[in-house]
């Protein structure tokens, strides 16, 4: 797993790099800037030869003379100052640069007015507004070094056309123009992954690619990755994301991550690597899937019910119920009411039947060596849904609350509490898991909904919604978070080179729950954050390697080639 570190910790860390002694912070921002410029080198190695006639590219330039040439945007804080050493290392190798400034040169900080003034000694910098950048000449690579991690309120309309006048690096029949974000893409809110727009963050429904920040096809950032290079807009307007390692240490927070809950102030991002290595997957999640690890009976396993809706209204409990038996699951029955028995007996081997007429008669068909339910997709929202739900939470193991079954709350099971939420948290343990996807967040929280919540990111939404709810809380999307109770949080992201677009299909999710229940159920399974985070990134690992025309059965057909795949 890799820490994401917000703003405010990344200062906190540079402060205290630079109070010990170990470094100054001329240093850091030297090898933030050779760091860039490694990374565009490695990402583009044509950039490193003069352009020449001969090649294509230098052909459709109809170029004059043969220096490379880049375009430097600063601004006003060490961002700035990192563009200024940007810009220097670039001169340094034979280009052209042509360097401009948002701001008054003499507020710049310490580090950043010394990197300035060490440039402008011998070279001119312009003012950045979007008419200086237009007269410049068109340049093979723009470096956006405006805002980083310390964008505190809107970009300026005139930074907006500045950024944006620099020339379209996508336009036909010219040179490419290749653009490096410096930390991010200048107006990406790093905590949020929101682009900050006039009166607070960007409603998220407005559309993935506003015009206010220009797109990156390079983002290069220090030490560790930030929430916002992964949550909301940030994996689209990033680019490709390379992390550099500017000699801050820190490795040690990151070696008590895998396999351990997670501490209360520091997000990880699910994925198996470990210290910056990519982990082998027998270890993380293997080490998570019970049988994988654990010869034993079936009961050892645990038994998985899962409600199921109505008569035409199965689908969705048999999906969720096929992906818990094939992830690990002793046994598996669907309960539906007796109208559907028929139904649900025509499409199921595997997985048992049972026909349970209500709440009261639950006792009939699930004993206590229950280990696990999933309960809510396809039931409809009702009564009869808020009774099974709260019969399912009622059943505890009296004090030993870790033998409590583990209950995955989804879809109608959330929603059918929209009216009075309080009355669902009375009920939810430290054994539940809430797996709801935006819209059945926002019933149930409707004050940490995205149009509601301000300034607060995803992962602070859904540790205070866990709080509230007392459980764990899978909140779904490409920025997947995962939260419990007292602040522990982890992002899974199906972003960049684990982009999953093929798993937004209907019924998806069924199959995420059935697979939370399926891997928690066991009695010899792992603690349940840690189950959760596992079944997240097996969930996405299926998609992907399903690939194109993926539809929602066919994650669970695909999960055993996942799990050979990981060495089990
Ligand atoms: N923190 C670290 O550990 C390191 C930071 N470095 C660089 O330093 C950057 C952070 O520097 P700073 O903290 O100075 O922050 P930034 O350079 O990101 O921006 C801060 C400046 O922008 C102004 N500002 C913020 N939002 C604005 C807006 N919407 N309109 C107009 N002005 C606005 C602030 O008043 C302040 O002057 C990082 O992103 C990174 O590029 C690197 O040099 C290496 C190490
Ligand atoms: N663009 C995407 N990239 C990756 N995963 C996605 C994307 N969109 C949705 N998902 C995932 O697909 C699942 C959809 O679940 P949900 O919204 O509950 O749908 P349903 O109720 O139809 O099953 C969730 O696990 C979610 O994280
Ligand atoms: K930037």
């Amino acid at each position: 797993m890799t820490e994401l570190l917000t703003a405010a910790q990344m200062r906190a860390l540079e402060r205290a790099e630079i109070e010990s002694g170990a470094v100054t912070g001329l240093a850091l921002m030297e090898r933030a800037g050779q760091g860039v410029v490694d990374a565009i080198f490695a990402q583009w190695p044509e950039l490193a030869a003069p352009l020449s006639a001969d090649t294509e590219e230098g052909a459709a330039a109809d170029v004059a003379q043969s220096r490379r040439r880049a375009m430097v945007l600063c601004g006003p804080g060490n961002n700035g100052g990192d563009g200024f050493v940007i810009a220097r290392m670039l001169k340094a190798r034979g280009w052209a640069v042509d360097t401009f400034l948002y701001g008054d040169p003499a507020r710049l900080p310490p580090d950043a007015r010394a990197n300035h003034d060490r440039w402008a000694a011998e070279n001119p910098v312009s003012l950045l507004v979007a008419a200086n950048v237009q007269r410049a000449p068109r340049p093979d690579l723009i470096v956006d070094a405006v805002f980083g991690i310390g964008l505190t309120r809107p970009v300026p309309p005139e930074v907006d056309k500045a950024l944006a006048a620099g020339g379209d690096g996508r336009a036909a029949n010219l040179p490419a123009i290749r653009r490096v974000a410096v930390d991010c893409p200048s107006g990406l809110n790093l905590d949020t992954g929101m682009v900050q727009r006039g009166g607070g963050p960007v409603d998220p429904d407005f559309g993935r690619w506003p015009a206010t920040v220009s797109m990156a096809d390079l983002t290069v950032t220090f030490h560790s990755p930030k929430p916002g290079h992964y949550l909301g807009q940030g994996p689209a307007l990033c680019g490709v994301l390379k992390v550099v390692d500017i000699g801050l240490g820190g490795d040690a927070l990151e070696r008590g991550m895998i396999g351990v809950p997670p501490d209360a102030d520091r997000v990880r991002l699910v994925e198996p690597v470990h210290m910056g290595r990519p982990l082998p997957g027998r270890i993380w999640p293997g080490a998570l899937i019970a049988k994988a690890r654990h010869a034993g009976h079936k009961y050892d396993h645990g038994h998985v019910v899962v409600f199921a809706g109505g008569v035409g209204r199965g689908g969705a409990g048999r999906m969720a119920a096929r992906a818990a038996l094939r992830v690990g699951a002793g046994l598996v029955t669907l309960v539906c009411p007796p109208a559907a028995l028929q139904e649900n007996a025509c499409r199921l081997d595997a997985v048992m039947l049972r026909a349970v007429r209500g709440p009261e008669h639950l006792g009939d068909v699930a004993d206590d060596r229950v280990t696990g339910f999933v309960i809510g997709p396809g039931m409809g929202v009702s009564e009869r849904t808020r009774g099974f739900v709260r019969s399912v939470l009622a059943r505890r193991a009296g004090d030993r609350d870790w033998r409590d079954p583990v209950v995955v709350l989804d879809a109608d099971g959330l929603s059918s509490f929209a009216a009075d939420p309080k009355s669902l948290f009375e009920w939810t343990h430290a054994r539940c898991v809430l797996t709801p996807h935006d819209g059945e967040f926002a019933r149930l929280f409707p004050d940490l909904a995205p149009s509601r919540r301000g300034a607060m990111s995803k992962i602070d939404a859904v540790r205070a919604a866990a709080d509230r709810a007392g459980c764990v809380i899978l909140l779904k999307g490409a920025d997947t978070v995962i939260a419990r109770p007292g602040g522990g949080a982890s992002l899974h992201a199906a972003a960049y080179d684990r982009a999953a677009p093929w798993l937004a299909t209907a019924g998806a999710g069924d199959v995420l729950a059935g697979l939370i229940a399926g891997l928690s159920a066991s009695g010899l399974a792992g603690d349940l954050f840690n189950v959760v985070e596992a079944a997240a990134w097996l969930h996405v690992e299926a998609a992907r390697s399903f690939g194109p025309g993926l539809i929602a059965e066919d994650l669970t057909e695909e999960l055993p080639k996942v799990l050979r795949g990981i060495g089990l």
